[in-house]
């Protein structure tokens, strides 16, 4: 499908709900058309009127006794039809305005909601600067189209409209001559509209690239700045930029060749009805001078022939930015959401254990990340699962909540497979505190309510104790009602950590997945975090992927992957006595601390 029927498929679904207002658009500027194509017919009689009026006037004979009657209602009508012409429009305009912003409104809204129905793949795919020029530029260019584009467009085609019917009705030969160059102007235009979609496409996408460079290079500023990559980075930026630069420029250019390349055809097209016209009036049936005067008018017509098309083609480059952003937007819009069964099973609890039976799993097609991995977790053990970086130790953990879905084998809880779960009935059962902690703008006890916002005080406070948090939240002047946001990051990575332990302990999660917790940490926050983890895990089923071996030193069942498959599995005593890769990291690690 090219980008112009998507477009046009993705405007219709959006548009198609205000159908009455582009009615009433529709019947203001067919009056609006109507007005402007009569009114100089009455400027004509007027002037004819005045000419009458002072022919008669000067004569002293003939001089009327009356006032200039006819000659003021017809200039009042004149006015009224100036008026029409102007009040439809605007009324038009207003109509369309109300259109655009709630249509941009609810589109805004779509993508909002789109995005927290879709695959968690996506959001790995894709940087967030991309995401968020999506949400941002793309949808900007959508609006500024609607909000420009939209009136001009139904005045050009009204007046073209307008026009092909006056030509018609004067003379069919010459309409069709001035009519003859628009085949060669539709190829050209083809042509052009081609090579200023692509540009625009890369632009856009280009813009979404340097937005993610923006946002990736905003986040590890401090990381920057560390290590003196200032020069680097504002390089990789200027890199960026410039292939903004010119797909922006090579977008302008195709974008902008269009309106002169349409007055050439304009110029052309005269040319063309002067000379058939001529040709006319020396040899065709009618009399010299009615063929000079069908000339005339008809050169008239031939300039205002490209006039709808030319001003079209002057908006070309926003309503270009418009289809693309359509297909960016629409892209989205087309991700997979995630998948939740119809009937899905409700899920209360963990009653025996949960399986990870022979599971192969792949990100991409054809490059597997687990081949065949099987872990038993029974009912309020705890289990932890360690291995070398890339191991696949997160990649177990996405799957466990269905961030993602296995390629074959299963995972179950008390014999049924999550998949038939009910998805927010099972994720109401799995509770993650993740490696890296997010907190939201809000208050501390807004962030610590996340994950049940109807929780009471009292339960907010009971979590953040068994957190190992609330003495530090009440030693803060605004306690719980102290304020987090995106300026005010005034908590330590430790303290993030543990305010969203008390989130999870708060949710009382049938199953806790606890992805490297400790890391990034001093030791007394570590010694903190493992206490307020221990507090958590008590009696719960948990599954807990570690890189400092000395947190699950007391796990039930310790499974050690390398490279996507299980190597080892038993308690810390088992690995050790089994001398085995465990027991070498196990000692490696005991050097070092
Ligand atoms: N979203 C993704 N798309 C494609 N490949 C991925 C994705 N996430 C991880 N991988 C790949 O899967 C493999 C396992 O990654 P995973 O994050 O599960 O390892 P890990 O054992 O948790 O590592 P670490 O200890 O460093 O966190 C790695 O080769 C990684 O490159």
């Amino acid at each position: 499908m090219t980008d112009l029927q998507n477009a046009g498929r993705y405007y219709w679904h959006y548009l198609k709900k205000y159908w009455f207002g582009f009615l009433v658009t529709i019947v203001l500027i067919s009056i609006s058309t109507a007005c402007i194509v009569i009114a100089p017919t009455y400027l004509g009689r007027a002037i004819e009127e005045l000419t009458q009026y002072l022919q008669l006037w000067t004569n002293p004979a003939t001089r009327p006794q009356d006032s200039f009657g006819a000659f003021h209602t017809t200039l009042w009508i004149y006015l009224a039809l100036y008026l029409g012409d102007a009040s439809s429009i605007f009324i038009s305009s207003l109509v369309l305005a109300r259109i655009t912003a709630y249509s941009t409104g609810t589109m805004r809204v779509g993508l909002f909601r789109k995005m927290q129905r879709m695959q968690v793949r996506y959001f790995d795919a894709h940087s967030d600067g991309d995401i968020l020029a999506r949400y941002t530029s793309d949808l900007d260019n959508i609006f500024n189209a609607l909000n420009q584009a939209l009136i001009e467009i139904f005045l050009s085609v009204a007046q073209f409209i307008g026009l092909l019917i006056v030509m018609f009705a004067q003379n069919v030969t010459m309409a069709l001559v001035t009519m003859a160059s628009t085949p060669v102007a539709l190829v050209i235009a083809a042509y052009v509209m081609k090579k200023a979609g692509t540009a625009v496409n890369r632009q856009q996408d280009d813009i979404g690239q340097l937005n993610g460079y923006i946002n990736e290079q905003i986040t590890g500023q401090k990381m920057i700045i560390t290590n003196g990559l200032q020069q680097d980075s504002v390089k990789g930026f200027t890199r960026y930029n410039d292939r903004v630069r010119s797909s922006a420029l090579s977008g302008q250019i195709w974008s902008g060749i269009l309106n002169p390349l349409m007055q050439g055809m304009s110029l052309l097209n005269t040319a063309i009805v002067i000379f058939f016209g001529s040709w006319l009036a020396l040899n065709g049936s009618l009399s010299t001078g009615a063929a000079l005067a069908l000339v005339v008018v008809f050169v008239n017509y031939a300039q205002q022939y490209y006039q709808p098309i030319m001003s079209l083609t002057s908006l070309y480059g926003m309503i270009q930015l418009a289809i693309t952003g359509a297909r960016r937007v629409d892209e989205v819009r087309n991700q997979p959401d995630e998948v939740n069964p119809a009937d899905g099973l409700p899920l209360n609890g963990i009653q025996h254990d949960v399986q990870i039976k022979d599971v192969h799993f792949s990100y991409n097609p054809g490059k597997e990340i687990l081949h065949g991995v099987s872990i038993t977790l029974h009912k309020g053990e705890m289990v932890a699962l360690v291995g070398p970086t890339g191991s696949g130790k997160t990649t177990v953990m996405n799957l466990l909540n269905r961030f993602y879905d296995v390629d074959s084998g299963a995972i179950t809880i008390d014999g049924t497979d999550i998949r038939r779960f009910d998805l927010h009935a099972l994720r109401a059962n799995v509770g993650i505190v993740l490696q890296d902690p997010q907190l939201f703008t809000g208050t501390i006890a807004d962030n610590i309510r996340y994950g049940d916002p109807t929780a009471a005080m009292d339960r907010v406070i009971d979590a953040a104790q068994q957190a190992n948090i609330h003495d530090f939240i009440m030693s803060l002047p605004q306690q719980y009602e102290t304020t987090v946001s995106d300026e005010q990051n005034i908590f330590s990575a430790g303290q993030k950590q543990l305010m969203s332990i008390a989130r999870t302990i708060l949710t009382n999660p049938a199953l806790l997945i606890l992805d490297e917790a400790t890391s990034n940490v001093d030791t007394v926050t570590e010694a903190n975090i493992q206490a307020a983890m221990d507090n958590v895990m008590q009696g719960r089923t948990s599954f807990v992927i570690a890189h400092r071996l000395k947190t699950i030193l007391n796990a039930d069942k310790i499974v050690v992957l390398k490279d996507g498959t299980i190597i080892e599995q038993g308690n810390h005593h088992e690995l050790l006595e089994e001398n085995g890769f465990y027991a070498e990291l196990y000692h490696n690690q005991m050097v070092f601390e």
